[in-house]
């Protein structure tokens, strides 16, 4: 057995991220940015710009929308807060209107489900969007937990957020395995010392999660539940 095989056998929670890995989020984004983008005069982002500025969360969103510059400096502060109100606005009524769950998502979680595995969504998105779109989706029953962007005052790449996830479900971190789509997801990972499942979908701020940077690389959830043993509680021999 390889150590990611051996990651894999001995899991007995799951914490999964939400925008680009079990919702498709981006055409609301999108929409969000340029309603936000038009209040202030400035020209509209297409959906492959929004997709790349995805996952580091709200603030750090509206400033690329408004600088185009990946590492989400805003030279002035006042656009800024700006564009920060006007998004909030705007995402709030946009807040589910186009996101779509992603194939293999409703039968992963309800196979895990069943296999008695508990689960947290860990998300950079706050948590006042995070509730209103897992109820919308219905994906809301199958978690124990949810913690947001605004839940822990550092987010992912931080281990913060996947720490609290284990904390509120009462699991241990040494046989939690985080799910998501982008870098930042398996950083968080392994810096909480959990296993790291990255999805071939979603967004990953435009550099997609190598085979080799984690545990396994997965095409769906239901692909993952069923590499993952059949009750929580045992391992494969
Ligand atoms: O940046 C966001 O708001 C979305 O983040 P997520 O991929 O952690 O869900
Ligand atoms: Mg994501």
């Amino acid at each position: 057995m390889t150590s990611s095989q051996r990651i894999l056998a001995s899991t007995r929670s799951l914490t999964i991220d939400l925008d680009g890995t079990l919702v498709d989020t981006v055409l609301d984004l999108h929409q969000a940015c340029n309603a936000m983008l038009a209040e202030l005069g400035l020209p509209d982002r297409s959906v492959a710009e929004i997709g790349r500025f995805i996952g580091r969360g709200t603030n750090t969103l509206v400033r690329r929308c408004l600088t185009n510059d990946q590492t989400g400096q805003a030279p002035d502060e006042e656009a800024f807060e700006q564009g920060l109100a006007a998004y909030l606005k705007h995402y709030t009524r946009i807040n589910g209107k186009h996101a779509k769950v992603y194939p293999g998502v409703k039968e992963g979680l309800a196979a895990l489900q069943t296999a008695g595995y508990p689960m947290a969504v860990v998300t950079n998105k706050p948590v006042k969007f995070t509730l209103p779109l897992l109820e919308a989706t219905g994906l809301a029953p199958y978690f124990k937990a949810v913690i947001g962007g605004d839940s822990t005052p550092n987010k992912k790449p931080a281990p913060d957020p996947i720490i609290c996830a284990c904390v509120e479900m009462d699991v241990s971190l040494m046989h939690n395995l985080h799910v998501g789509d982008s870098g930042n997801d398996i950083q968080a990972a392994q810096a909480a010392g959990c296993g790291a499942v990255g999805v071939t979908y979603g967004y990953a701020e435009g550099y997609p999660i190598q085979a080799e940077d984690c545990n396994a690389l997965v095409g769906s959830l239901a692909e993952l539940a069923a590499m993952l043993p059949a009750h929580a509680h045992e391992e494969h021999s």
